[in-house]
């Protein structure tokens, strides 16, 4: 993992990891304690195309993708703090635009993951139980985490602190570069 270099520019910075790992809550905390504007690609997706499930379902994660870089790159022009899909790192001008930013990684465990999943609206994880759901997440995290790792340039393990606490862990590492 590189580390921080406090010459480097601030922003974007950009908040990554798997699915449930706390990207959107803790991103939107850190935003309002630095105060700064909060974006959440997801959230910017659904607002225009509706909810990211139904865009699964109707047109498919191909088509999702492509909806998904486009918000990445108006996201990333922004002085902002970035909150990603736990997907959208699989994008190559995504990872490229990622080398030049501020990049947190959000991890957090299995055990801690499965109690966060019912009812996610996250169509990667439909399952019939919980257990399954964890599994398939497991799955993709584990296809995901060297992408994660290379990108990163700092890492917060959220599964047993409040958000509270990692977004104040997150600020003091930020205040430390600028
Ligand atoms: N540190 C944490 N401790 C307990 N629950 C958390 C923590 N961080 C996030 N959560 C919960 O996990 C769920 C997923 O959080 P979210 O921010 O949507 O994750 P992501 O954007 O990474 O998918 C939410 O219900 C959220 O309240
Ligand atoms: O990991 C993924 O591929 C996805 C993660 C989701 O966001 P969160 O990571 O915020 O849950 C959302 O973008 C979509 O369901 C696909
Ligand atoms: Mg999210």
């Amino acid at each position: 993992m590189p580390s921080a270099d406090a010459a480097e520019p601030l922003f974007p910075l950009v908040i990554i990891g798997p699915m449930a790992a706390g990207k959107t809550k803790i991103g939107r905390r850190v935003a309002r304690v630095l105060e700064l504007p909060f974006i959440d690609t997801d959230k910017r997706i659904a607002v225009q195309n509706g909810p990211i499930s139904e865009i699964f379902d109707r047109e498919g994660e191909d088509y999702f993708r492509v909806l998904e870089r486009e918000a990445v790159v108006e996201a990333l022009a922004e002085e902002a703090v970035v909150s990603l899909g736990g997907g959208a790192v699989l994008h190559v001008g995504t990872q490229a635009d990622l080398a030049e930013a501020s990049v947190v990684l959000l991890t957090v465990s299995a055990e801690a993951v499965q109690r966060r999943l019912s009812g996610s609206g996250r169509p990667l994880l439909d399952a019939e139980s919980r257990s399954e759901a964890t599994e398939r997440w497991q799955r993709i995290l584990d296809e995901r985490m060297p992408v994660y790792e290379s990108l990163a340039d700092v890492r917060f393990d959220t599964s047993s602190r409040p958000i509270a606490a990692i977004a104040d862990d997150i600020v003091a590492w930020v205040r430390g570069r600028s």
